[in-house]
């Protein structure tokens, strides 16, 4: 029976696919494609494995002291039970043998079969059995990462992008950290929905750079939806359709292919400079998280990267921080990919929905806190940590000898915060000079994301070059909207009036001061803020490379002059997207 689930459209387009769930708390686990050579080899890694576990549990079943409870001994009889029946690896080699998965990714996709079979069971014992099995498959899970491992692993946790397989895939998980998110970047999957997450979260940005369809806190789909469903993901509607009819599946092939059309007919304007119908040229640069992504970045046109989240280098590591020459490497390597158009770092922004959690920090002083998007993040992390600071700006002032960069830091509030960087700036140049080491003179700019920011913007342009405003946080902090939280999404709102002044008044500030000033939040990339963003004076976008050509679409149809008289008004109003939408639309100015 058809199913529709319904979550917060985050990437555009329609995917078609067969439902490939990955519980939340297993998708650190390496998920990757073996060929059909490598599958009687990945069987010996699972059988190996439930070798290891059959041992380790008669082991300590014979080794049980005397006085210990019958019940620890009962328990490991049903653990050994578990570990021989069929219905976990029996069918864990069955998925090795179909889908070709590897044999960590087979066994957690069976665990989550079996765990909804316990999930839906009437009797309570029976329900809780469920645990008995997770720790069975925790087990087998630490044999095969001491075991052989397979000879197709790819590094940590990464999936490949070819399985040979002819059906679509699509990923259904109930949460996937940012960080866990960037394992599926190169992947396999043609669209993906999580249960949770709101649509600026940083999970919701990086699916959106993947550049395929994504819908966001769908709150019940891991649930409703079953390994091997097929199902539709509408990124444009953020609808997830669950076993659809041939004729709902025959509307939704057309739509895909209406919408591959498009984005063919817009690739075309890649090399069509974002000049609008008044002559106004218009910036368009890109926003990466990794050096990789800057080749995508050139490929959809834009003149430069607006905003390098350096935080994910941090991320997704299991040992130490990035040292700096390790730092230093990934900063040349986007700034000499993207062949001397300039790029932005921004210093880590760790904290809120990026944590660093799987190091140990403690040291870092980056421990849990009631409230992470009010805590010790971004900037504030950055100065509790100078000589963590410091070896940052090395790397990044190293990076700027192989093309234009620019600094970016984020989250500054206080002008005692302005001071202090400048000062650890200062210091950390001194100890290149003192090494001997070049380095250029870089812009230093400010991101613009805290409301006491925006509203002390004078104070931001007299210390910095330029100024970048975030409106993913800026709007998060105005209306106290955790971004990340899908149950108050509804109220998390770009065209609130206090938003939109914000930025206005950022906007004409920089421009009064003759200084830089872009948008690079999610703003930026939705072709519906272009008009207004255009009309409030802004000649700077950074966004998704994916997101350009259709930004780039709206400027060229764009008369900013005659855009720009309805600003005042829709600011006045109480209800801006519908103010600016009569003015504009009225007139005929938004296309
Ligand atoms: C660009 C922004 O930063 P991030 O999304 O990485 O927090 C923003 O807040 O708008």
């Amino acid at each position: 029976m058809t199913l529709q689930v319904f979550g917060l459209p985050v990437a555009r387009g329609v995917a078609i696919g067969k439902a490939v769930l990955v519980a939340s708390s297993r998708v650190d686990v390496a998920h990757y494609f073996i060929n059909a050579d490598q599958i009687e080899a990945e069987i010996g890694r699972v059988r190996q494995a439930r070798n290891t576990v059959a041992d380790e549990l008669s082991t300590l079943k014979r080794e049980m002291p005397d006085d210990a409870p019958p019940e620890l001994s009962a328990l490991l009889d049903v653990h050994l039970m578990l570990l021989h029946d069929e219905s976990l690896t029996g069918a864990t080699k069955q998925w090795i043998r179909e889908r070709h998965y590897n044999a960590e990714w087979a066994l957690s996709a069976q665990l989550e079969v079996l765990a909804r079979q316990f999930d839906e069971m009437d009797d309570d014992y029976l329900r809780e059995r469920k645990a008995d099995v997770e720790q069975v498959v925790e087990r087998l899970l630490r044999a095969l990462a001491r075991g052989e491992s397979s000879a197709l692993a790819p590094a940590a946790g990464k999936v490949v992008e070819d399985w040979g397989g002819e059906e679509p895939l699509v990923l259904i998980a109930n949460d996937i950290a940012p960080a866990d998110m960037l394992q599926f970047k190169q992947s396999v999957f043609k669209g993906f929905v999580t249960d949770v997450g709101g649509k600026t979260s940083h999970t919701a940005i990086v699916a959106r750079s993947m550049d395929i369809p994504a819908i966001v806190g769908a709150r019940e789909a891991s649930r409703l939806i079953r390994q091997d469903d097929w199902v539709i993901i509408d990124g444009d509607a953020g609808v997830v359709i669950v076993d659809p009819s041939p004729i709902v599946l025959e509307e939704y092939r057309f739509r895909q292919r209406q919408s591959e059309l498009e984005r063919e007919r817009l690739a075309r304007l890649r090399h069509t400079p974002a000049i609008t119908l008044d002559g106004e040229q218009v910036e368009l640069l890109a926003n990466i998280e990794l050096p990789q992504d800057a080749p995508a970045a050139l490929q959809a046109g834009a003149v430069g990267v607006g905003l390098f989240r350096s935080e994910f280098l941090f991320m997704n590591r299991e040992g130490e921080l990035p040292g700096e020459d390790e730092q230093f490497e990934a900063y040349r390597a986007a700034v000499q990919a993207m062949q001397g158009l300039p790029v932005t770092i921004r210093t880590v922004d760790i904290g809120a929905d990026k944590s660093l959690e799987r190091l140990s920090l403690s040291e870092l002083r980056h421990e849990h806190t009631l409230n992470p998007a009010l805590g010790l993040r971004a900037i504030r992390w950055s100065l509790s940590e100078p000589s963590m600071f410091r070896m940052q700006l090395r790397a990044i002032l190293r990076a700027s000898v192989f093309g234009k960069v620019r600094l970016l830091i984020p989250m500054l509030a206080h002008a005692g915060e302005i001071r202090q960087t400048f000062e650890i700036i200062a210091r950390a140049k001194q100890q290149l000079r003192d090494a001997g080491t070049p380095f250029l003179d870089v812009e230093v700019g400010a991101m613009i994301e805290v409301p006491a920011a925006a509203l002390m913007i004078p104070l931001f342009l007299r210390y910095f070059d330029f100024v970048s405003v975030g409106t993913n946080d800026l709007i998060q902090y105005t209306l106290a909207i955790d971004r990340a939280d899908e149950s108050v999404s509804y109220l998390y709102d770009p065209w609130h009036p206090a938003v939109l002044r914000l930025i206005a008044g950022t906007i004409a500030e920089a421009r009064g001061a003759s200084k830089g000033v872009s948008v690079c939040g999610e703003m930026a990339g939705d072709p519906a803020f272009t008009p207004l963003l255009l009309a409030m004076g802004l000649r700077s976008f950074s966004m998704h490379p994916s997101q350009i050509a259709s930004v780039k679409q709206r400027i060229l149809r764009s008369d900013t002059s005659k855009l720009a008289l309805h600003v005042a008004q829709t600011l006045g109003s109480d209800d801006p997207q519908a103010s600016f939408r009569k003015l504009a639309g009225d007139a005929g100015q938004i296309h």
